[in-house]
Parts: structure tokens; sequence; C-alpha cells
């Protein structure tokens, strides 16, 4: 598949900036009591710094972080990665997930999750996740592709009573298109 690098968008924010959640009800960035509340920051290239904290709440065996929650923690770095750079929104089409240690409950997975190009609508995105601060050994490596869709694609596929909130409070919603 043949991709292109794309340039940093203008609008994109600053390196070190750390971003806001992209939408408040977001489980992975925004406001939900056992939500991921994951924080990031851009780098000065197509990266984004992340890091997720393991709580109680997100175990899977004793002591030990759930797998599909810890996909849960790169589909949101991957995508807001595609959609700080690009400035539009971009939804998982495909997610692959390599675990290669145990994340146990209270570590702090710190993320670096990469844009590595696009091919018209899709954008190919790929993460390390290490243990014991950014220069850790890895525990978890994904790669996907997303694919960018316009703002309609939320209004005609979301529940009603949410695109009738982010309506009424827009500031709800981070929307860079
Ligand atoms: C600042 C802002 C922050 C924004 C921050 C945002 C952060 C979000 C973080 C969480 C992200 C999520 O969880 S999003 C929620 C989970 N994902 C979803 O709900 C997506 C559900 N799927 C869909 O809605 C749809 O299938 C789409 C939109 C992905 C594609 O449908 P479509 O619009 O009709 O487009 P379509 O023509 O099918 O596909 C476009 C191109 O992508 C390819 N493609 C599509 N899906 C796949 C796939 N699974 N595997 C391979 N390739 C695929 C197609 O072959 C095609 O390639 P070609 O023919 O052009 O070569």
């Amino acid at each position: 598949m043949e991709t292109e690098l794309p340039p940093r968008h203008p609008e994109a924010p600053a390196p070190g900036t750390e971003l806001g959640p992209h939408y408040a009800k977001c489980f992975g960035c925004g406001e939900q009591p056992d939500g991921l509340h994951m924080r990031m920051v851009a780098g000065d290239g197509l990266y984004l710094d992340s890091t997720f904290k393991v709580l109680e709440a997100h175990q899977g065996a004793p002591g030990l972080a759930h797998g599909g929650l810890l996909v849960c923690a790169f589909d949101e770095a991957l995508g807001t990665t595609a959609g700080t750079f690009l400035r539009r929104p971009a939804v998982t089409g495909k997610l692959d997930t390599d675990f290669l240690r145990p994340v146990p409950v209270d570590s702090v997975l710190h993320i670096r999750s990469t844009l590595d190009g696009v091919a018209g609508r899709k954008v190919y995105v790929s993460a390390d996740g290490r243990l014991d601060g950014p220069e850790g050994p890895i525990a978890v490596k994904a790669r996907g592709l997303f694919v960018t869709v316009k703002l309609e694609h939320f209004a005609k596929h979301g529940r009603a009573s949410d695109i009738a909130a982010v309506t009424a409070n827009p500031s709800m919603l981070e929307v860079n298109p």
C-alpha cells in the first residue's frame, strides 16, 4: 500500500501542548468515573505521548490490567494521533495489538503513538506502551488503520440524546474538521 507522510497540520497543537479531552464523556480521555483519564502531550513530529494509570476497576486477572482495556488505551491514543495531526475526526477500522508483558494495577503505561502515513481516507498509526517510564520495557505494541469521517458520521449514527447534548453544549466536544 502506497502511503504519504502528511505535513503536520498548521493548526495542530504546538509541541509540548497537553491536549484536552476530545469528548467530555469519552471513556479514554473524558470524565467517566472508571474511565482511563488519558492525558496526551503533542510531540515535535507526528506523535503524541500519553500516560494511562491502571486502576482497580481496570483489572482482568488479579492485580493485572484487562487486555481489552489496554486495547482501549491504544485505540484512544492512535485515534487521537490521527485526529490531532490531520485535524479531522478518524474512526478505528482495524487495530492489531501485541501483548509482550503483563501490566500490573497501579502501574503507569507510557504510550508513544505515531502517524505513519495516509492513503486517501486511510490513516496508518502505530504505538508502543512502556512500563516504568518512557524509556522502560515495551509491554504492549499496536498498529491501527483509522478512517477519516465527516462530522455527519456521528450525527447519523450516534444516540440521539447524546447528539442533542453536544449540540446544546458544543464545549463537550473538541471538533476540528
Ligand atoms: C482533533 C480531533 C481528535 C479526534 C480524536 C478521536 C479519538 C477517537 C478514539 C476512539 C476511536 C474509536 O473508538 S472509533 C469507534 C470504533 N470504530 C467504528 O465505530 C467504525 C465503524 N466502521 C465504520 O463506521 C465504517 O466501516 C468506516 C467509517 C470505518 C468506513 O466506512 P466508509 O466511510 O463507508 O468507507 P469505506 O469506503 O468502507 O472505507 C474507506 C477506505 O478504508 C478502508 N477500510 C475501511 N475499513 C477497513 C478495515 N477494517 N480494514 C481495512 N481497510 C478498511 C476501505 O477499504 C477503503 O479503502 P480504499 O477503497 O479507499 O482503498
